[in-house]
This record gives C-alpha cells, structure tokens and sequence, in this order.
C-alpha cells in the first residue's frame, strides 16, 4: 500500500479522484451519505476484479448487487444499458442509492451512462482498472453508449461522486491494452503538460509498464491535465475540446473497423493526423509531427492507417460532436501545450493531412 494521492475536480460538484496502490479501503468513504443499495457494474470475465469490490462495500455494510456485463466496447450498447436499467428496477435502486463502475473505459462509460439515466440521475463512483480509465475516461463525468452510426453518440454529462484509482490493478492488464492508454496520457502531454512528453521520451521502455520508475507521476499529471480542464468546463462549451484532439479521426477509425481496434491506437493515429493537420495549416512546424510520431512509436502506438480507407473515414467524421451543421471542427495545436480550434478546414487540406498517415 502506498499513501493516496487525491487530486480534486472542482467544478459545481467537486469530487476527488483517489490514486494509490491498494487503496481499496477509501471507496465507501466516495459513496455519500444515506446510500443502502450499490449496484457494482463490471466485466462478466473479470471477476478477480470485481469481487474485492464488492467484499469491501459489502464489509462497510451496503447491500451489494453484483452486474455483470460484456466486455470492453460491446459493454457501450442502448441493449447492455436497458439490462441494466432493468436490474436496478429488480433490485429496487433508488435515488438514495448508488452504481459502482469497475473496468476499463468501456465499463466506466456504460456504468455512467446508466447511472445518468436511471431515475433521471444516481450517484456514481467510478473504479477505473486500465491506464486509460484512470487518466481519461473515468474522470470528467462523460458517459455514453454507440450506436450504429458512430461512437458515444449517446450520452450525457453526469460527473462522479469520486473515483478511485487502484494502481495494482494495473498488473494484469494485458500489454496491448495498457499501452493504448499511453495515447490519452501523450495527448495530455501535447495539449497540455510538456513535462509528459520528456519523461516519456527519457525512458520509453518504463513507460510501456506499471512498475517503470514514472508511471504514477505519468497517471497523476494526465489526471490533473483532465482535473484542471473539466473542472473549468464540464459540458465541453469551450475549453474542453481540448480534450478531443487526436478524436475526430479516431472515433471514424474506431466505426470503420467496428470497434475491432483499441480506442488509445485509433487516438494515436488521430494524435498523428491532428499534428499533420496543424503543419499543413501553417501552424506549427514539421518537428512537432515528427515528435508526435517519434513517441507514439517508441511505445509501441500505430501512427498510420490504411490508405483506401479515407472515403470512409471523411464519412463517418460529419458526426464528430465538435460539428456544427456540415462545418467539421477540429482541435489543432500552435505549438505544444497551446491548442487551439480548425473550423471548416478545405476538403483538399483534410485528404492531404491524411496522405501522410495512409499507409
Ligand atoms: N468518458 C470519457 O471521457 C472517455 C475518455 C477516454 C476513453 N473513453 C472510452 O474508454 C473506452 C476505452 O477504455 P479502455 O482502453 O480501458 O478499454 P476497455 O474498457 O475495453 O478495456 C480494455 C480491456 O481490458 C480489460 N481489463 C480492464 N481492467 C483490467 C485489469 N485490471 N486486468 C485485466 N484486464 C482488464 C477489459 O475487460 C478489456 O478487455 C472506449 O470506449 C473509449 O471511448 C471514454
Ligand atoms: O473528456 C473529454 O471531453 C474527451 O474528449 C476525452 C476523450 O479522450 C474521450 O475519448 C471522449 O469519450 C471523447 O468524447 P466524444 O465527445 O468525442 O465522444
Ligand atoms: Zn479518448
């Protein structure tokens, strides 16, 4: 066990956000008063990771109700959603109640989204178990679901009450998926916090792992990066854009491959076309592409996509929330930690900035 870090959102419900090893026994004190019910939604095959949850809830005396659900993205569907509305309707969960969220970001999002729902709103408390979880998706309070026309097209802005970082359950996730979660950490670095971007190129290798000598300071810094801005601007009516760089292409990468490729590889692409993007508009120079390819590859992240893919992804790109009517936005970068806003960028710069990451 190590001391836990509590890093606050602020905002008109501020909550911390817990970071530790082994840090378990703070969840009951994130559910808030006069909670009798919590439901525990999480992946039906990761039942090592659900279980300790529940004993601990359970041993500070709250009627606990095991959910499970799908896996990963299939978890992010109106079908899981309504399931789980029904099981709170069995359980008799009410406004006085509360859903837990135990996983990766898919779970998280799925979990929010019906605790958003459910009665109009219960409390959430989210127990992230992937490095992308615990830097992005479960800080922020955007839930959401797919549906056949694109990604999280479904959702709300519904903040937890408190979310809980437990670093050791960082050891079994599989290298792939822990590596994808580097993208939303490189993210923060270029959007906002450089000093990301130097620990990561000092030792890339010890990134690619839970046990390198930075990967707390890495998580911590991500989750201030997302803290800071989503306690300005919780309904992304400015500021929180910012969040979305590496996205717009990305979530189009993520429909056409049918959610069949992680959401931090499709970022890493995305990450890629942005900075493409951004020298293409004169805005920064050819180094920051190179650098954000430079250390997106050195931990083992995709920087290209197919080529004969473009009319697809230009498609699937007009539901991009940044939209507004037929006018694609984008978030783009005047250098680093200096983002700023693309609007309606010429078909002939947006095809271009993607011949350089078609492969
Ligand atoms: N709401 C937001 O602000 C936000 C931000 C970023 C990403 N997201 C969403 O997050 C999702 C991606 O999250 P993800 O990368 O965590 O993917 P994921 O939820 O699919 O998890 C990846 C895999 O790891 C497994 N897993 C989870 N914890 C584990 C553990 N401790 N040990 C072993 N296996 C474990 C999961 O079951 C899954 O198979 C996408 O749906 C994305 O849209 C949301
Ligand atoms: O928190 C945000 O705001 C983000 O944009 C973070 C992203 O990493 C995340 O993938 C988010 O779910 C994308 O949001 P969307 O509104 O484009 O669906
Ligand atoms: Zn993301």
């Amino acid at each position: 066990m190590t001391a836990a870090t509590r890093i606050t959102v602020r905002g008109d419900d501020p909550y911390d956000v817990v970071v530790g090893t082994g840090v378990l026994a703070e969840l009951p004190g994130l559910l808030g008063a006069g909670v009798r019910t919590v439901a525990v939604v999480h992946p039906a095959g990761l039942p090592e990771l659900s279980r300790p949850v529940c004993a601990a809830l359970e041993a500070a005396g709250y009627e606990v109700v095991s959910l499970p659900v799908p896996d990963g993205e299939d978890a992010k569907s109106v079908h899981v959603a309504a399931e789980l509305w029904s099981a709170f309707g069995r359980y008799g969960v009410t406004r006085s109640d509360a859903v837990v969220g135990v996983g990766g970001g898919a779970t998280t999002d799925l979990a929010g989204f019906a605790a958003a729902t459910w009665l109009r709103g219960v409390q959430v408390v989210q127990v992230p178990t992937t490095l992308l979880a615990m830097v992005d998706a479960a800080v922020g309070g955007k839930t959401g679901i797919n549906t056949p026309e694109g990604k999280n097209l479904v959702g709300s802005f519904h903040p937890p009450r408190g979310v809980l970082c437990d670093l050791a359950t960082l050891t079994t996730v599989p290298r792939q998926d822990y590596v994808a979660g580097l993208a939303e950490i490189v993210k923060g670095g270029f959007i906002a916090d450089p000093t990301i971007l130097t620990l990561i190129e000092d030792d890339p290798a010890a990134a690619r792992t839970p046990e390198g000598e930075h990967t707390r300071e890495l998580i911590e810094r991500k989750i201030q990066v997302k803290a800071d801005v989503v306690g300005a601007d919780l309904r992304e009516s400015g500021l929180r854009e910012i969040l979305n760089y590496g996205h717009t292409l990305a979530h189009a990468i993520e429909r056409v491959e049918d959610y069949r490729i992680r959401h931090g590889e499709a970022v890493a692409v995305g990450l890629v076309y942005a900075a493409e993007l951004s020298h293409l508009d004169g805005r920064v120079g050819r180094d920051l592409v190179d650098r954000t390819r430079s250390i997106l590859e050195s931990v083992g992240l995709p920087t290209s996509y197919r080529r004969e893919a473009w009319p697809q992804l230009r498609d699937h790109m007009r539901v991009d929330k940044k939209a507004r009517g037929a006018v694609l936005r984008f978030v783009v970068l005047d250098g680093v930690a200096s983002p700023a806003r693309l609007e309606n960028p010429s078909e002939e710069l947006l095809e271009a900035a993607y011949q350089e990451v078609a492969r």
